[in-house]
């Protein structure tokens, strides 16, 4: 639908080409344009700023309204191109599609178009007079040569009205979404001097804030900052440790909702498809959405779910920015997220036509522990490339130490995200529209009770074992990246449709199907399986990969002698004083595994790692000193010295290899000199006799108490 230009001799008294900068002028475009009757929060603000040639650092919550911003000034001053710098195709796509539909020359440039669309643009834009009010780009597309003389080509010519860059906090490494190809834009200031430029995001904490505005090179901008809260938004969680089923929960939630738009967000794609097959067997409309379908099916979805064909959208991450249904009615976090800026980005697409909204997390210790595995395991890969790796992993897990505080305190939520951008929050803020605040008693009972599942857990450890052997198994450059999207960085131009998670092979040992209700050695035997396949799988992955792939370099048997070492003290812990010098008996046993495996290649080497942590967290202080060669000291005397005897990896047959899979039990194939000639050395315990090992104590453990039913139903579960 084309609409005639606004008659804006009513505003500017002459011709078009003067801009409108007042208020009553830019009221009446918002009018005109969109149908709105005024701005909202510091939208005027902003449009005025940018219009004066002044930059600006726009930080307004989700859904407040950031786009206006830079569309009513392309219709402000005629003539002239706003560029939009945009992070997703998708998002590009439906802004520009809006915008042609109310009759507003909007295009965007990327891969995916047909190129005889794209000639068009270009031929627009070289005219004398481009018709195009609106271009949205990609930060890649910025990146390439020809597009940066194009633009320096339009300024030239005076054209260029504004630069606008959406989602600005991808600039920052700090922030929960950083895009290495928005970095690209900190030469924009240089190039193209003299263009306001206007920096827009709703999630951005003090220090991302600080450095969108320096990387950008922003001049005396002004800086708007609204409100995080969302006031139409109640917040709630509950607790799958607590639940029967969590599947069932929410199909409940969702029913007695009345058929609400709602989205789901799964860690998994597997979690994503069960739960959504779940739904429609139970008569709610859902489907699925992550970047394992293919494009047209995500679009399918997609369309289907916008066009109001389905109620509720399954979705990994993919499903993200730009999402832009205002009467989303509930956004569920199925497993917690990995930041609180994550969660409220996510939790804000609920809502966006301010009307009463949801946002529900389920919580529950498995998914906890797992994050904590996949954002330590990440942080390993960032090792090679970044700087100062700790600071970073202390930055990814001090941020998911926010999400985990918002679902283990009793506190007010609203209040807890809202600290978390750094606002001052007044008591009565909240009005009773989180769970805490409506019903405050209830909460401290659930924590309470989760507590108690906790403790148990604790003591059976099992999650942690999970986690744990997972974390050992799992090789430094498979991290999962589906937060970041740093592999984007190495792609071609533009090639940013969605991508979100590569799965992670541990999630496969998924806790959905262990929470359910399965009897303890159905457990076991999954988690063994489960075990057995990665190493299998590994080993098959690794066949296909350089050798090089294959090394034990110097950082992971860095990193694995400090596993060892917290192995070792917390077999102090439980077994009391052992007289051990930490330092030199990880060294030892680090040693041991490169020995035997170091030429076998990583795998392997990893594996038997694996097995000594298991060992270590279960064996009794006499086995571990006859191991460690305490009591039987080496010739020399001394342990060091041995140990340097054996940095050099000795041949290794074949058949140690091969007993070692088949049988998932670490043998001793080549005993160290001193240690192992003179002592019996005990044999590692196999995964399931860990296990198993595990389950007896948790037994003696449980057995005596008095327990609830309930509180005893939820321990064996933990189990
Ligand atoms: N002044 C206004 N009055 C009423 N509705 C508005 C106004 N400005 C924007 N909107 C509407 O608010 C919704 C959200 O706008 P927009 O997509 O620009 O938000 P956003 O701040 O970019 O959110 P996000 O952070 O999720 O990208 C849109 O449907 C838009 O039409
Ligand atoms: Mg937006």
């Amino acid at each position: 639908m084309k609409k005639s230009a606004l008659p804006l001799k009513s505003i500017s008294g002459n011709e078009k080409q003067i801009t409108v900068s007042g208020k009553e002028g830019l009221v009446k475009l918002l009018r005109w344009h969109f149908g709105h009757s005024d701005f909202r929060g510091k939208q005027l603000d902003a449009i005025q700023a940018v219009l004066c040639g002044r930059d600006c650092f726009c930080l307004m919550p989700t859904g407040g309204g950031k786009s206006m911003c830079y569309q009513i000034p392309a219709l402000a001053r005629p003539g002239r191109i706003v560029l939009v710098i945009s992070p997703l195709i998708a998002l590009m796509e439906n802004q520009v599609m809006a915008l042609k539909e109310k009759g507003i020359a909007a295009e965007y440039l990327s891969s995916t178009q047909a190129s005889h669309i794209k000639s068009k643009i270009h031929e627009d834009l070289d005219s004398g007079k481009p018709s195009t009010r609106l271009l949205y780009v990609t930060p890649e597309l910025i990146a390439t040569p020809q597009f940066m003389s194009k633009l320096t080509k339009i300024h030239a010519r005076g054209l260029l009205n504004l630069i606008a860059i959406d989602e600005a906090h991808c600039i920052s490494t700090w922030g929960h979404d950083f895009r290495p190809a928005y970095r690209n834009l900190s030469s924009l200031r240089n190039r193209i001097p003299d263009v306001p430029i206007l920096a827009l995001t709703a999630t951005a904490v003090p220090k991302v804030q600080k450095d969108v505005i320096g990387s950008l090179c922003l001049q005396d901008p002004l800086v708007l900052k609204s409100s995080f809260n969302r006031p139409n938004i109640y917040y709630e969680v509950r607790y799958k440790d607590l639940l029967d089923d969590a599947f069932a929960d929410l199909s409940s939630v969702l029913k007695s909702s009345s058929n609400v738009c709602a989205i789901v967000y799964c860690l998994e794609r597997t979690t994503c498809d069960g739960l959504s097959a779940y739904l429609s067997k139970n008569g709610i409309s859902s489907a699925a959405y992550h970047a394992g379908l293919n494009n047209k099916m995500r679009s399918s979805v997609l369309n289907d779910w916008i066009s109001s064909k389905i109620q509720v959208v399954v979705a990994t991450v993919a499903f993200g920015m730009g999402i832009d249904r205002k009467d989303v009615r509930i956004v569920c976090h199925f497993n917690i997220p990995k930041s609180m800026e994550a969660f409220y980005q996510e939790s804000g697409r609920a809502g966006r036509d301010q009307l009463p909204s949801k946002s529900l997390l389920y919580y529950g210790v498995d998914d906890r522990k797992r994050m904590e595995f996949i954002l330590r395991n990440s942080e390993s890969k960032k090792l090679q490339s970044s700087s100062s790796p700790g600071r970073m992993s202390e930055k990814c897990l001090s941020d998911f130490s926010q999400m985990v505080e918002y679902c283990e305190g009793s506190g007010c939520r609203r209040k807890k995200i809202l600290e978390s951008f750094g606002e001052e929050v007044s008591p009565s803020l909240c009005n009773k529209s989180c769970d805490a605040c409506k019903n405050p008693n209830l909460i401290v009972k659930h924590l309470e009770e989760l507590k108690a599942t906790y403790a148990v857990h604790q003591r059976c450890n099992l999650s942690q074992v999970l986690i744990n052997s997972s974390n050992d198994m799992t090789d430094r450059e498979q991290s999962s990246e589906f937060w970041n999207r740093d592999d984007e960085a190495s792609c071609s131009e533009e090639d940013i449709s969605e991508t979100d998670e590569d799965e992670e092979d541990v999630t496969n040992l998924s806790r959905s199907r262990l929470s359910k209700k399965l009897g303890i050695s159905a457990k076991i035997e999954l988690l063994e399986h489960a075990e057995k396949s990665y190493y299998h799988k590994q080993n098959a992955d690794k066949q296909d990969k350089k050798l090089d792939k294959n090394a034990i370099t110097q950082t992971l048997r860095e990193g694995s002698k400090q596993r060892l070492l917290n192995a070792l003290k917390q077999a102090q812990q439980r077994l009391g004083n052992l007289s051990v010098d930490f330092e030199t008996s990880a060294s030892l046993l680090e040693s041991e595994c490169y020995k035997k495996y170091g030429k076998s290649g990583k795998t392997f080497y990893i594996s038997q790692l694996a097995s000594t942590v298991r060992w270590l967290s279960t064996t009794n202080s006499t086995e571990l000193r006859a191991r460690l060669a305490i009591d039987t000291p080496s010739p020399t005397g001394n342990v060091m010295s041995e140990i340097s005897m054996e940095q050099k990896p000795p041949k290794t047959s074949n058949a140690d290899i091969s007993c070692s899979i088949s049988s998932g039990r670490s043998i001793r194939t080549s005993p160290s000199k001193s240690a192992s000639q003179s002592t019996k050395l005990p044999s590692l315990p196999s995964f399931s006799e860990f296990v198993n090992s595990c389950k007896r104590k948790g037994q003696q453990l449980n057995a005596p108490q008095n327990q609830s039913p309930r509180s005893m139903e939820k321990r064996v579960r933990l189990q």
